[in-house]
């Protein structure tokens, strides 16, 4: 396929941008956070100060301000925690709403066509976990490193201020342990970060096809292979977590190192100050900020971790959303209405006109098809045939603005191109190949194409298509059809797939290959009875293999043999 990625930085902050909510929404919890830090910090150390302030006796009034403080501070530090907790996730969680929204809205026009290549396992990792993990950007990311460099900040200060020395040193022990930790869980973990999505998304593909494929993988004794394939895929899997549990880790380890060795040299520093330039109760409550310090810094390492997570989620939804289109793939120009109603159709005109008609799908090197021309009247059937390969599933594709084409396609007089896609699927309904139908019952699978439908215009339009009895005997609307149809027969398919075309009363039905997979008999008979059931003012466009059964009126295209070098 012929991808043209953007520069990969951009297209991952796009995708990064829109996982974080507005500067609005997120300063009350970023403000939060921030203050029930420093709470952590201010806690501690005014405690120290009154333990050892309390243990000189003096008399109460001179300790009512710090237990208070204390108090103050113990009671601050959990509350302002909640509430940060709850504003921050309720502003995350608020953008993570929109952000599936908007890369649902990306992955449409890309479907079909443009990302066909993709596994499903992978596509659908991506739009599940790697979009959940994108709500760790504002939360487990940003937030954290500017709380941490805040307080820290803030913190070294008023450490400063009563020894600039010991600021100093705490300040060293910050950055070694902060960049050794980093550094060290960036060697250890950022390969399996990377790999982390990969290996979820084989799982989940292997998990699919068992469960998809389950009868072709027993007839063909191929479910131990399977089952060693999700065993692998499940190794692969706990490798990678392990890496990562072994990184957080070691990053806590160093840390914990960090903080002790700086809490014993600020100690040593301050030490010949005591009792001279400063109280042993302002000295107890310096020596306990490094601990403090540290708690507050643990954030950094984490949310750096965080970072590569979620940079690579951000890097595998950018390669689905921020793909360029191929050229091959319609695109709405901006501002095109998206009811047909607004289209300035001309009456008089065919119901549809193509000439010198061709398509080429992305990335092949020639043409599925060249220089087609016909017209279709209301009430006219056009069959169109051609060897397998010539190209009729493409023209399907085309005539429903799946895929782009060359020439002219014009419905009642106006060009394919300047209706939106959404516009046209009004005008156009496809039946495809093989009719998808939800794992729900005859009702949702009929309303959706029109779901103000009352139970007896689905029963009528059943009637029509033939499967009145059939889902009478079923027990009606409820009856279900089962994964992906396991529960309907190929030509129950078909006409489900054209009831559901009939009562999205389509003035054009591209009816593809309606009789794959029926035999020859039970063909003649489904075709006569879904051409019989399209109204008399509607046209059909059906391409097929099989031959037409006498007395269906009917013009006729035959799609030329394809020729590999007409590109
Ligand atoms: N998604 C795709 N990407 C690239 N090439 C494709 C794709 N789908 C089909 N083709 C190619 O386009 C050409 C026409 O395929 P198409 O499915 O339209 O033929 P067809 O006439 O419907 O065949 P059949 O009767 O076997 O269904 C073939 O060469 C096929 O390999």
């Amino acid at each position: 396929m012929s991808v043209n990625l953007k520069d990969k930085e951009s297209a991952r902050q796009a995708v990064l941008q829109r996982a974080v909510p507005s500067a609005r929404r997120r300063f009350p919890g970023l403000s939060l956070g921030v203050l029930a830090d420093a709470c952590v910090v201010g806690l501690l150390a005014l405690s120290m100060w009154l333990i050892v302030r309390a243990g000189d006796q003096p008399p109460i009034l001179h300790l009512t301000f710090a237990i208070v403080g204390v108090r103050a501070l113990a009671i601050g530090r959990a509350s302002l925690r909640y509430t940060e907790r709850l504003l921050s996730h309720d502003a995350a969680l608020g953008q993570l709403a929109k952000l599936r929204a908007a890369t649902f809205e990306a992955l449409v026009p890309r479907v079909p066509g443009a990302i066909e290549s993709r596994r499903r396992g992978e596509v659908l990792a991506a739009f599940v976990d790697d979009v959940d993990q994108l709500q760790d950007e504002p939360l487990r990311v940003r937030q954290p490193i500017i709380v941490s460099a805040v307080v820290v900040g803030l913190s070294l200060i008023l450490v400063g201020l009563a020894s600039i020395p010991a600021a100093l040193v705490l300040a060293a022990f910050v950055g070694l342990g902060g960049l050794l930790s980093v550094w060290l869980a960036n060697r250890i973990a950022g390969a399996s970060d990377r790999e982390l999505s990969d290996a979820r998304a084989s799982l989940v593909d292997a998990l699919l096809e068992r469960f998809a494929a389950s009868e072709v993988l027993a007839a063909f004794g191929a479910l131990d292979v399977q089952r060693a394939r999700i065993a692998a895929c499940e190794d692969r899997l706990a490798r990678v977590q392990t890496h990562r549990s072994r990184a957080a880790g070691l990053t806590g380890a160093i840390l914990a190192l960090a903080s002790g060795s700086a809490s014993l040299l600020v100690l040593m520093v301050l030490l010949p100050r005591l009792g001279d330039s400063m109280t042993t109760a302002l000295f107890g409550a310096i020596v306990v900020v490094p601990a403090a310090v540290f708690e507050v810094f643990a954030q950094f390492p984490a949310a750096m971790a965080a970072r590569r997570t979620v940079r690579a989620s951000a890097d595998r939804v950018a390669s689905l959303t921020e793909e360029t289109i191929p050229a091959e793939i319609p695109i709405d120009v901006p501002g095109l209405s998206d009811s047909a109603a607004d289209a300035s159709f001309d009456s008089a005109a065919p119901l549809l006109a193509v000439s010198g008609l061709s398509a080429r799908h992305p990335g092949a090197a020639h043409d599925a098809f060249s220089d087609v021309s016909f017209e279709l009247r209301q009430g006219e059937v056009l069959i169109v045939t051609g060897e397998s390969g010539a190209g009729k599933s493409t023209l399907a594709l085309v005539l429903a603005r799946f895929l782009e084409y060359r020439g002219s396609y014009r419905l009642r007089g106006v060009e394919a191109r300047s209706l939106s896609g959404r516009a046209l699927r009004e005008v156009v309904g496809l039946c495809e190949q093989t009719p998808h139908l939800f794992d729900a019952d005859l009702r949702q699978n009929l309303k959706f194409a029109c779901d103000t439908a009352s139970d007896a215009d689905l029963m009528a339009v059943l009637d029509r298509v033939g499967l009145g009895d059939w889902t009478r005997e079923r027990g009606g609307l409820d009856a279900r059809v089962g994964e992906h149809g396991a529960l309907v027969s190929g030509g129950q398919a078909q006409r489900i797939a054209l009831a559901r075309a009939l009562i999205a009363d389509f003035p054009l039905v591209v009816l593809d290959e309606p009789t794959a997979g029926v035999d020859r008999e039970l063909a003649d008979k489904l075709l006569t009875d879904l051409l019989g059931a399209v109204p008399a003012d509607r046209a059909v466009v059906l391409i097929t293999h099989t031959e037409i059964p006498a007395g269906i009126d009917s013009s006729r295209l035959m799609l030329p043999t394809p020729v590999a070098s007409n590109g």
